[in-house]
């Protein structure tokens, strides 16, 4: 691929890319035209990648309700996307699309979907962590009853971003995903769209964010959902990008619906990874976590 040349070849290595925060609800028509309006933006701003938040798809009561209107990978909804992605030279993150199995007729996939700028799927992960909590009555989840477990590590994407590790929101409290992406398979941006619960995303949010780019040295990108999606559901919000020093270069805040712009400079990897070399302090042989 092209993109992939260019980034190995050290040149191009600064790129804008688009975060989109979203309040879904079980208007699909609607989130469609929210999602496709900010694409809209994207293409005049001439950025080359945008990402959207889990269940940028819909966000019900219920999932039963979810489950009556998901889709296949090959329906209306992702066929649309590809043809805007492609009509905007445009790359994709969807980044947990509620996806209708062929082979399970009770659960859906909770999976990442990346499509490049000339429409491609070039990539799919299934979530492998599912949210089955009972904090207290309005935090009291089991995501596992609507939808399976996914069984892989995905491989990372050449983007023009940069090489995309993917994963999926309550991923996120799980490092060792990320160790996985970052050291053995060299993603130098680590994805995480979510829709995090507003009690766990004021404790824990911006820490467990932060700590994955400053621990993985990489880039962290978290486009998620925001505010009342239904009586039943609120989202914490704070779409992040943070740069591998930790530095938030992005936070949209616990309201803002739209999209915000932000420039992703690779250089930034090396430099910090040569002042700081931890990744190469990684004691392989004791622990064996090896470079492929
Ligand atoms: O509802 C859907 O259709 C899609 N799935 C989600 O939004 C999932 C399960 S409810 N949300 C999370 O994983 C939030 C994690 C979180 O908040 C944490 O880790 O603290």
């Amino acid at each position: 691929m092209i993109n992939t040349t260019i980034n190995n070849m050290n040149q191009i290595r600064k790129c804008l890319v688009g975060v989109v925060q979203m309040c879904s609800t079980h208007n699909k028509k609607q989130n469609m035209e929210f999602i496709l309006q900010n694409l809209k933006q994207a293409h005049e701003k001439q950025a080359k990648i945008c990402f959207l938040p889990e269940a940028f798809a819909m966000i019900s009561r219920s999932f039963a309700e979810t489950f009556e209107n998901a889709e296949y990978v090959d329906g209306e909804m992702i066929n649309c996307l590809r043809d805007h992605a492609k009509k905007y030279n445009l790359w994709l993150s969807l980044g947990g699309f509620q996806e209708r199995l062929k082979e399970n007729d009770k659960k859906m996939g909770n999976t990442h979907i990346i499509i490049d700028n000339l429409g491609n799927i070039v990539q799919t992960y299934k979530k492998l962590h599912l949210f089955d909590i009972k904090i207290d009555t309005k935090n009291t989840i089991s995501e596992s009853s609507g939808y399976v477990f996914g069984d892989q590590i995905p491989n990372v994407v050449d983007s023009p971003a940069g090489r995309l590790g993917l994963s999926i929101c309550y991923d996120l409290r799980f490092p060792e995903l990320f160790r996985i992406l970052a050291v053995q398979q060299n993603a130098e941006i680590l994805l995480v769209p979510s829709a995090f619960f507003k009690k766990t995303g004021q404790a824990h949010w911006h820490t467990l964010l932060k700590a994955r780019a400053i621990e993985n040295q990489c880039f962290v990108i978290a486009a998620a959902q925001a505010g009342q999606h239904n009586d039943k559901r609120e989202s914490f919000g704070h779409s992040l990008v943070i740069d591998p020093w930790g530095e938030v270069l992005l936070d949209m805040g616990p309201e803002k619906l739209g999209i915000d712009f932000v420039e992703i400079d690779l250089e930034k990897i090396d430099t910090i990874r040569k002042g700081l070399p931890a990744i190469n302090h990684i004691r392989n042989d004791i622990y064996k976590l090896s470079k492929i």
